[in-house]
């Protein structure tokens, strides 16, 4: 890269995008990162190259990382993610039929491979799988191989932590968006999650054959509720029942196809005549669209010169990796229509592995240390992310993406996080819930392993380094429910909740200490439902569960300090501690959702080292339950600046208490209140029924946060407590004679109204013997 390119960048980019690019120049070149560096304002935060020596990439890994991509498929809830998936897993040769969502053939689409995903028709883990596509470059009329890997993503917002993690390994995504649905609630969700985890993508309009379906209105709202310039780079022929291909509007030429299954791609240089004046008009909108994203199109746009195709296909590119464009294409999944361009699109302007920005923590050095950038050199150290466990036929079954080094079949490999060491004995690819054995895995590839016993979210190194991948967004779960074995508990009662807690940090099992009940939380109804069927069906543990209650939460509003001493003598050995400090409000970390924390800063051993732990545990076992209402506490930050011991009678168990005994007593001086989840709800129904929707929402203390009519529909969102969500979906129906429809997605925790709180705590306190009242 030219230090004049790096100028331009610096001065048009975003600091992210500086960073990004940063990062993928150091490695290839530390000459021009030094070069960009200079032109930061602040230096860059990388480590030293003493302690971690840049790897430079072999031809080989050049070749390969070039020619690879890691994409996931998202999109709001039936928008046809999965329908498309299996369109380009037929196009790539990977299965040799397709099968419909819900089909007549009872054999479900390849990537709905769990029973109760065929049964429901909907997708509940995401899926990842591998397939090889010859993409055309219509500019230049070349054809290149690449690798594919594809996540399929469910769209129900109760499986939202699937999502994340795929994200969190993609290099790049498709958004599925409905041709006539448009944006909707969650594919909001979706584009929030891609922009936490810096995932550029590309936009597919599918649906293209469905009675009213506006690409131009969802072009649109692309640009305005999802706020990234966007434009076509296509436009159909012919609509709806008519629809019959595309024209690539860089390449300018028309795409049809034809035969079975639409399987043979047809191009032609004759733009039908009927679209010829669209396709000038949109082709035009696309350059003035990049001008203002890329500079080089930009200055020609300014010279009144016309681009080239290959000029522009390569602003696509650098503008959509830099996060500041999406493309968007258009087809129909369902009539086989375009499916090939937008593959041949992915290998385009998705960036290859080399091209993410990935750092992880050294966690031999302190938290605040700088990040340590990866490279994808087989030659590097293995850095490798595990960021999905599965229950498989065969054992433990885990994903894990490369991100440095390689990993063969028989090496042994370490979990930073537990210190344990893993010989590898199976690497497979996955091909959606069937595998293929491989002998090596590479850097920016994926794969899965066998019989590791470890968390998602670890990660694997060779054990030179000890690396850790930052971790994943947690949402807090809004729903929870009494579960109970019928007939006697076995065993599998708990291994089954064990491990679905492993399987997904959403779900989480604790034993309420007062009922003495089993309770599961997790993101919604249908997320429990399936739990509970699985230990049914994976477990043979038949379920009772209680009715679904809302997850509460407490928190405090204000800081508050303590001064505890816990001292008890009865004869034998007494117990001492003392502990002085605050607790405060703590707002959730942005990457993780993290919102408690412990932080010592005590001087001169007052409380001595080996103690500190025990405060910090006796903190978190405070949080388990509030005061309030029996909820969990969060929000809250624990600072320990001073204490006392005694040489004899100090013990971890004595800090432990004094510290459960601090937080109990000081909790309400921090004038904690009671949260509750809330909930982006959004309804479709015909415009006939708005004011009835209107009127139910605001009869839930709904507040209408955007209405809008299209066509014959209006769809209007709104926030609503979950508390007030119960029976909705029958109110729905009954006002909008069957024809409403709703999602809805969690939004935050908010304090609940006076009033609530009020029943909250009376409720819970006839539920405490009269001791504790
Ligand atoms: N008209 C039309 N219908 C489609 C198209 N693609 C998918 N569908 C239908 O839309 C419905 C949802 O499709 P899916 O592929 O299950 O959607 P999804 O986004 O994977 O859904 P979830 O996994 O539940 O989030 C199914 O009934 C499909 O047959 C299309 O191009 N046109």
């Amino acid at each position: 890269m030219l230090p004049r390119e790096l100028l331009l960048l610096h001065r048009t980019c975003r600091r992210p995008v500086i960073d990004r690019f940063l990062s993928f120049s150091l490695g290839l070149t530390r000459r021009h990162a030094a070069t960009a560096a200079a032109l930061k304002e602040t230096p860059i935060e990388v480590e030293p190259e003493a302690s971690h020596p840049q790897y430079t990439l072999s031809d080989q890994d050049v070749q390969r990382l070039r020619f690879q991509r890691n994409i996931g498929v998202s999109a709001h809830i039936d928008s046809g993610k999965t329908t498309l998936t299996e369109r380009i897993l037929y196009y790539t040769g990977r299965i040799r039929e397709i099968h419909e969502v819900r089909g007549r053939d009872a054999v479900g689409a390849k990537m709905d491979s769990m029973e109760l995903e065929k049964e429901k028709g909907i997708t509940i883990q995401s899926a990842a799988t591998f397939c090889d596509w010859e993409a055309t470059d219509l500019t230049s009329e070349r054809k290149q191989k690449y690798a594919v890997n594809i996540i399929d993503t469910p769209g129900h917002v109760d499986f939202t932590i699937e999502v994340e993690r795929a994200l969190r390994v993609l290099d790049g995504a498709i958004l599925v968006l409905c041709a006539v649905a448009g944006v909707q609630s969650q594919t909001t969700t979706v584009d929030r999650q891609m922009r936490r985890y810096n995932v550029p993508r590309i936009s597919f309009i599918n649906k293209m054959d469905r009675p009213g379906a506006n690409p131009w209105r969802i072009v649109n709202q692309i640009r305005s509720k999802l706020r990234i310039p966007a434009a076509a780079v296509q436009i159909p022929i012919g609509v709806e029942d008519e629809f019959k291909g595309v024209v690539d509007l860089v390449a300018w030429k028309a795409i049809y196809n034809q035969g079975v299954k639409g399987i043979d791609v047809v191009v032609s240089d004759e733009i039908p005549e009927s679209v010829l004046e669209l396709a000038t008009s949109k082709r035009n909108e696309l350059i003035e669209q990049l001008a203002e994203v890329d500079d080089t199109i930009g200055e020609i746009f300014l010279n009144d010169e016309v681009p080239t195709n290959q000029d522009i296909a390569a602003a696509i590119r650098r503008a959509t990796i830099n996060l500041k464009f999406s493309p968007v294409f258009m087809g129909s999944a369902i009539k086989n229509t375009a499916v090939q361009p937008l593959l041949d699109g992915v290998c385009a302007y998705l960036p290859d592995p080399s091209e993410s920005e990935v750092v992880a923590h050294d966690t031999k050095l302190p938290t605040s240390a700088p990040l340590v950038p990866l490279y994808p050199a087989s030659a590097a150290p293995l850095v490798a992310l595990a960021f999905k466990l599965e229950e498989g036929r065969f054992g433990q079954l885990t994903y894990m993406r490369v991100y440095q080094g390689s990993m063969k079949k028989t090496n042994t490999i370490y979990n930073t996080r537990t210190g344990k060491k893993v010989r590898l004995s199976r690497l497979v690819r996955m091909h959606s819930n069937e595998m293929e054995d491989i002998d090596s895995i590479g850097p920016g590839e994926i794969c899965a392993i066998f019989g590791v016993e470890c968390s998602s979210g670890d990660t694997f190194t060779d054990g030179t380094t000890s690396f850790s991948m930052t971790s994943m967004f947690v949402p807090e779960p809004v729903i929870s429910l009494a579960i109970k074995a019928n007939g006697i508990e076995t065993p599998n009662f708990s291994r089954a909740l064990n491990r679905f807690q492993k399987e997904d940090p959403t779900f989480r099992v604790h034993m309420d200490a007062e009922s003495k009940e089993t309770i599961i939380s997790g993101m919604g109804e249908l997320h429990l439902e399936i739990y509970v069927e699985r230990m049914r069906r994976e477990y043979n543990v038949d379920c009772t569960t209680g009715k679904p209650r809302v997850a509460f939460r407490e928190t405090i509003t204000q800081r508050a300090d303590f001064s505890y001493t816990h001292k008890k003598q009865t004869g034998g050995a007494g117990q001492f501690a003392k502990i002085m400090g605050y607790i405060e409000p703590m707002e959730p970390d942005p990457e993780t959702g993290k919102d408690v924390a412990f932080e010592s800063v005590v001087m001169g051993g007052s409380v001595p080292t080996n103690f500190i732990p025990a405060v910090e545990k006796g903190f978190y076992t405070a949080l388990e339950k509030g005061s309030l209402s029996g909820n969990a506490i969060s929000g809250c930050r624990l600072v320990l600046q001073d204490g006392g011991f005694h040489v004899v009678d100090s013990s971890e168990l004595a800090f432990r208490l004094a510290t459960i005994g601090a937080f109990r007593e000081v909790y309400n001086s921090a004038k904690p209140v009671i949260l509750e989840p809330i909930m982006t709800v959004e309804v479709v129904a015909p415009v006939e029924f708005q004011s009835a929707v209107i009127g139910g929402l605001n009869g839930r203390r709904g507040t209408i946060m955007d209405s809008e009519v299209r066509d014959e529909e209006f769809v209007c969102t709104a926030e609503v407590a979950l508390n007030d969500m119960f029976g909705y979906s029958n109110q729905l129906r009954g006002s909008t004679q069957g024809k409403g429809e709703f999602s809805m997605e969690y939004k935050n925790h908010m304090p609940v109204l006076p009033n609530l709180q009020k029943e909250l705590e009376e409720a819970y306190r006839k539920t405490l013997p009269s001791s504790k009242k």
